[in-house]
């Protein structure tokens, strides 16, 4: 059971107040309406073990209040959210990001183990109190080790408050929750990329759709060929979208997967991508979208195609040889003649070839801002940080690692350590701000692939102006180069440019796109290619900024920032208890 409500807040009492008040009847009724719409959004949460089934075989996954995915978070702008969260995991920690809300005043309510707090234990309730500060599609998941993969994992929508408009116009949303599955328990998975020759995760088992997908190799005809399948389970009964003939959806589409680019689409609809990330794009149409982990987009359709049958929903994979089925869910008319949830006639669509990177690399270019939604990025940079990602070696183990440096996570969050003045907690020393990019040769292996490790962090200048530079490389083995997904915490940034091969500082910089760049929080580095961000670091606290793939972050592909650590009040005494930190940091 979830209990959840939303509460209006008493109109903060602020100097202002009674003199709005006393204002003509109209003006003080706007202002009344516009402080009453700040409202509460309460969830208490239980994370525990649960036999599930989401692709028909039965699995072990964290849950939240029994379900994976979680309950989705509805709020408006302005709102604010508190989840109690207790851990009933019984052996094992937890801690839970909400991945796009930027956390202004609250980095300690961030969610990232190691970074800004200490895992939550084994009986211990931990509160979330935060503000959605800006309406969009967003999601939260699990940020301990590899859990996310273990099904912690939903959906935030922040609504517009009422009367705003947005720069389009909808029926109502659909929320699409995209996912990939693996049967090995995450402990399985890590073990095996720390071993000696490694285990690499491999290909999912199934990817979902709202939680609910199909092993290949589970069927009627052979259900004892693997165990614990049952094709018949209600958990991995297709999600059914139900629409209006004529009538136009948002759909909100949000990716999770802790592996997989994948490719979406809805049979015979044309979508406009309208959204991406909670920043409104100039409007584009495709048949096909790409989303990489970590993105999240909305998208219009119009339910104008024959109403007498079911459409697929489907989704593949894309960017890495595809070794799982499509994903189907069912887009199911009001009114027609179909049941709900038959199958549609037709076999579900493939998507776009997997390794068509131009296409991808397309849809990365088309996504800018919406001319009337344009936030112009600051024209010049204070600093440029140029990170080279690699895959590398440390001990025989492969790692990957940012201009020679495998990041690994302190046991002692650094919020606490940087806030209480506690030394000894991570590598003083800032990892290297670039590489010796004229000479090295994204096109091949790397030459030397032994690297090191350091858990050390880049200290920004509290309101600079930030660069980020993302060169990929080719992997350990030749002719390979993978996408990565590139995601920030407690900012979006401004998308500037993507590049084939090599970054050159010298002349790149004069091709951004300064103009009218989409601002986002999670941005795809393409094969072989460069893409290059900006932002403010402007919001006290610390941040991580990482791969949003689940093993290439194990494998130590990230950096961590600090800003204005100083202007962070004082923290919760809940967030500590680890490391150096267990004597309530002082
Ligand atoms: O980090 C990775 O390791 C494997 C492979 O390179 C080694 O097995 C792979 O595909 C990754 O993305």
């Amino acid at each position: 059971m979830i209990r959840s409500s939303r509460s209006l807040a008493a109109p903060p009492l602020g100097v202002g107040a009674p003199r709005r008040l006393l204002c003509s009847l109209f003006l003080a009724t706007t202002t009344l309406t516009i402080l009453a719409t700040a409202a509460t959004v309460r969830q208490d949460w239980e994370i525990s073990y649960q036999f599930t089934s989401p692709d028909c075989v039965r699995k072990l996954a964290v849950t939240i209040n029994g379900q994976t995915p979680g309950p989705t978070i509805r709020a408006t702008q302005g709102d604010t959210i508190v989840i109690s969260v207790k851990n009933s995991l019984l052996t094992e920690n937890v801690a839970i990001h909400w991945h796009g809300i930027r956390q202004i005043g609250t980095p300690w309510a961030d969610g990232t183990e190691g970074v800004t707090q200490c895992p939550i234990l084994p009986g211990d309730v931990f509160v979330y109190k935060f503000v959605v500060d800006r309406p969009g599609t967003y999601m939260y998941h699990a940020h301990y080790g590899m859990q996310r993969s273990a099904g912690l994992n939903g959906m935030i929508v922040v609504e517009v408050p009422r009367g705003q408009a947005e720069p389009f116009v909808y029926e109502r949303d659909h929320t699409v929750l995209l996912n990939d599955w693996w049967h090995r328990s995450t402990y399985e998975q890590a073990a095996g990329l720390a071993a000696v020759p490694m285990v690499w995760v491999g290909e999912p088992q199934a990817l979902l759709i709202n939680g609910r997908g199909r092993f290949v190799n589970c069927s009627a005809s052979a259900p004892t060929m693997v165990e614990g399948c049952n094709v018949a389970h209600p958990d991995c009964a297709p999600a059914v979208f139900a629409v209006v003939p004529g009538k136009t959806y948002r759909f909100r589409i949000a990716s999770v997967t802790s592996l997989s680019a994948l490719n979406f689409e809805i049979e015979g609809h044309a979508m406009t991508v309208v959204e991406a990330d909670g920043h409104y794009v100039k409007p584009f149409v495709v048949k096909n979208l790409n989303i990489y982990s970590g993105e999240t987009y909305s998208v219009l359709i119009t339910a104008n195609q024959d109403p007498n049958r079911n459409y697929w929903l489907a989704s593949n994979v894309v960017s890495r040889r595809p070794g799982t089925v499509t994903a189907t869910a069912i887009l199911s008319y009001y009114g027609g003649r179909s049941s709900p949830n038959a199958n549609p006639p037709t076999t579900p669509p493939v998507g776009l070839p997997w390794n068509d990177t131009a296409a991808r690399v397309r849809q990365s270019l088309a996504t800018v801002s919406h001319p009337a939604h344009i936030i112009p990025p600051p024209a010049k940079p204070d600093r440029a940080i140029l990170l080279l990602n690699t895959q590398n070696k440390i001990d025989g183990k492969i790692k990957w690692a940012l201009n020679n440096v495998s990041f690994t996570l302190p046991h002692t969050p650094y919020l606490v350590a940087l806030k209480s003045g506690l030394l000894g907690a991570f590598d003083e020393r800032p990892p290297p701000e670039t590489y010796d990019h004229q000479r090295y040769d994204v096109f091949s292996p790397p030459a030397n692939p032994n690297t090191t490790s350091s858990d050390g962090l880049y200290r920004l200048r509290f309101g600079s102006v930030v660069d980020v530079v993302l060169q990929n490389a080719n992997m350990l083995g030749a002719n390979s180069s993978e996408t990565h997904p590139w995601h920030l915490h407690g900012h979006d940034f401004w998308v500037l440019g993507y590049g084939y091969g090599r970054f050159d500082p010298a002349v790149h910089p004069a091709t951004y796109n300064l103009k009218d760049p989409i601002m986002k929080n999670t941005v795809a580095v393409h094969p072989f290619g460069w893409t290059a961000l900006r932002f403010k670091a402007d919001n006290p606290g610390v941040w991580a900024f990482h791969c949003h793939i689940e093993a290439h972050f194990f494998m130590g592909m990230g950096v961590v920032f600090e800003e204005g650590v100083e202007r962070v009040g004082e923290l919760p005494k809940e967030i500590m208890g680890c490391g150096k930190t267990r004597g309530g940091g002082h």
